[in-house]
């Protein structure tokens, strides 16, 4: 069933698909001067901060619950922002699962009055909806509808993070257990001032 704006809705009216467009959001940020670092550029976690309050806008506005932020990837520092500069934080939902959903962030820097702009920063984050509990919920959060080209793109492109980011969990899991169950077996004692026999 389609709601006025879209989306879908099951029989008991609740909300199990819905557009990126619904949560998508957009913030300006205007760099002062305390936003800058040693080398008088915007300081990283500046952009990070700001990047973090913004896809959790998208992930609390798509999944209707609370949300904490999961992991951060592919984070790149393309450019750097200069004071007075106007940073524009897009974020916009690719995809959802169960509790997780992955954000598609991206930052420009706008020059204040000749409006030219430079790309400053991408990355993508995971958000994990929570359920009355505090935990991740077990209710699947509502998919996404990809409509345009380009959400689909985006849609299949995460599939594929996911994947990857499962494959990277798993084998840091294995090489950590056999780190440790190496790291067990009784290490070689060496005795320090034992008297020449
Ligand atoms: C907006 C903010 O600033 S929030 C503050 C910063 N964030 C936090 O403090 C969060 C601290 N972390 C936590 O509380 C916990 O690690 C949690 C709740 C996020 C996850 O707890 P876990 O016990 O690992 O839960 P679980 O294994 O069920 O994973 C929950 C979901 O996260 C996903 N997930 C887990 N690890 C990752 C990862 N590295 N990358 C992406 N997704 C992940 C899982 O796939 C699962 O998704 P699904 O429900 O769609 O299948």
């Amino acid at each position: 069933m389609s709601s006025p704006l879209g989306s879908l809705t099951s029989p008991n009216h609740h909300q199990i698909g819905k557009r990126p467009a619904e949560s998508k959001a957009e913030v300006v940020y205007k760099i002062f001067p305390n936003d800058l670092n040693s080398e008088g550029t915007v300081f990283g976690g500046v952009v990070l901060s700001l990047m973090d309050r913004t896809a959790l806008v998208v992930a609390e506005r798509h999944s209707g619950k609370s949300c904490v932020t999961v992991s951060i990837d592919s984070v790149r520092f393309l450019a750097p922002g200069r004071k007075g500069d106007n940073l524009i934080c897009t974020a916009v939902i690719t995809r959802s699962w169960t509790s997780s959903m992955e954000i598609d962030l991206k930052v420009i820097a706008e020059h204040p009055f000749s409006g030219e702009t430079k790309e400053i920063l991408e990355a993508f984050f995971t958000f994990c909806a929570f359920d009355q509990w505090g935990k991740p919920t077990k209710i699947p959060v509502p998919a996404v509808i990809p409509d345009t080209k380009e959400e689909h793109h985006r849609y299949q492109e995460a599939g594929i993070r996911m994947e990857e980011r499962s494959a990277a969990t798993k084998g840091r899991k294995e090489r950590k257990a056999s780190f440790l169950a190496n790291g067990r077996k009784k290490p070689a004692v060496i005795q320090r001032g034992t008297p020449a026999a």
